[in-house]
């Protein structure tokens, strides 16, 4: 009898970066780029290949790389959710013995600058860390209509330095905390929605680029209301104000049935100048990168009663 069993397996290309430019047919300097790096790991029919040794099943890890590029090259990325649907539908009819994935794409945000006071055709500056996260979860066995489809927006940093309180909390006798009014409010912004497939539609109609207006008008929402609530809202707390993105982009986008918010709180410290004879107007701070404080929420949808 053999002592161990295999409970679980997943394989495929982490880490496959692309750039592409996509040029306007009709004006061929016109251009976008997306930046990307995906994540192709495929589930499925392999177990000899891990309890015996046997390689006959495996889809090379270097195929799936020149897949993920040769796909890229050929069909349209913009947006990532539909090259996702793209690749999961390959993989899985390609392969009979492949069962399902799970597909994760980062795209950079590369926005163009005026030039001369006019957009420029093909020059951008790059945004940072921010990116646009997508992530597909599907097993075929489940059909085309049934799969786990994510977006997300990760780290976009943000601080504002008034509009933001917290009061009111629970004191103790371990609570040093003193309650503010006015306080500098810092995070990273991790935002993800999730799709239904029965409002969104099935991974061929997704694939076939039909649902990329829904895609695209979500993220841009969703990173819209996020930043104007976050500058027009005097913040309560944290969890208030996450809470209030969620409802409105819920409120935005009816394909969406939970809004997820990870916020770190990056706390800044009034600098305490008592001690010179100098007061300090919520103007000089220090910033303190640890520890800070980790909010998290999932907000849902309410069904509308019948
Ligand atoms: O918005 C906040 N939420 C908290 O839960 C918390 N805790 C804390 O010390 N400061 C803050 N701020």
């Amino acid at each position: 009898m053999s002592y161990s069993y295999l409970a679980e397996s997943t394989y495929g290309k982490d880490n496959v970066k692309f750039l592409k430019v996509k040029k306007d047919k009709t004006n061929p300097k016109l251009h976008e780029i997306m930046e990307a790096t995906v994540c192709v790991l495929l589930k499925g029919d392999f177990d000899v290949s891990y309890t015996e040794a046997d390689n006959k099943p495996i889809v090379p890890t270097d195929t799936v790389k020149n897949t993920i590029l040769i796909f890229a090259k050929k069909y349209d990325t913009f947006p990532t959710e539909k090259f996702a649907a793209k690749l999961a539908l390959h993989f899985t009819s390609k392969y009979s013995h492949v069962s399902g994935l799970t597909i994760k794409i980062y795209q950079d945000r590369w926005v163009k600058y005026d030039v001369d006071g006019k957009e420029s055709l093909h020059s951008f500056t790059h945004q940072g860390p921010e990116k646009k996260v997508t992530f597909l979860d599907w097993d075929k066995k489940n059909g085309p209509r049934n799969f786990v489809l994510t977006t997300a927006i990760k780290d976009l940093t943000v601080l504002k330095s008034t509009g933001s309180m917290f009061y009111g909390y629970n004191v103790c006798d371990y609570t040093t905390l003193k309650p503010a009014t006015d306080r500098i409010l810092s995070t990273d912004i991790f935002a993800t929605w999730e799709w239904n497939p029965l409002k969104l539609g099935c991974l061929n109609s997704i694939a076939s680029g039909s649902k990329d207006a829904i895609f695209n008008d979500t993220y841009h929402s969703a990173r819209d209301i996020t930043l104007d609530i976050f500058a027009k809202e005097n913040s309560p707390s944290v969890q208030a104000t996450m809470f209030n993105m969620a409802t409105a982009i819920l409120k935005k986008a009816p394909q969406v049935d939970f809004v997820s918010y990870e916020l770190p709180n990056k706390h800044y410290f009034l600098f305490d100048f008592k001690w010179k004879g100098l007061d300090n107007d919520n103007e000089l701070f220090y910033p303190s990168p640890h520890p800070n404080g980790l909010i998290k929420c999932r907000v849902g949808r309410k069904q509308a009663k019948l």
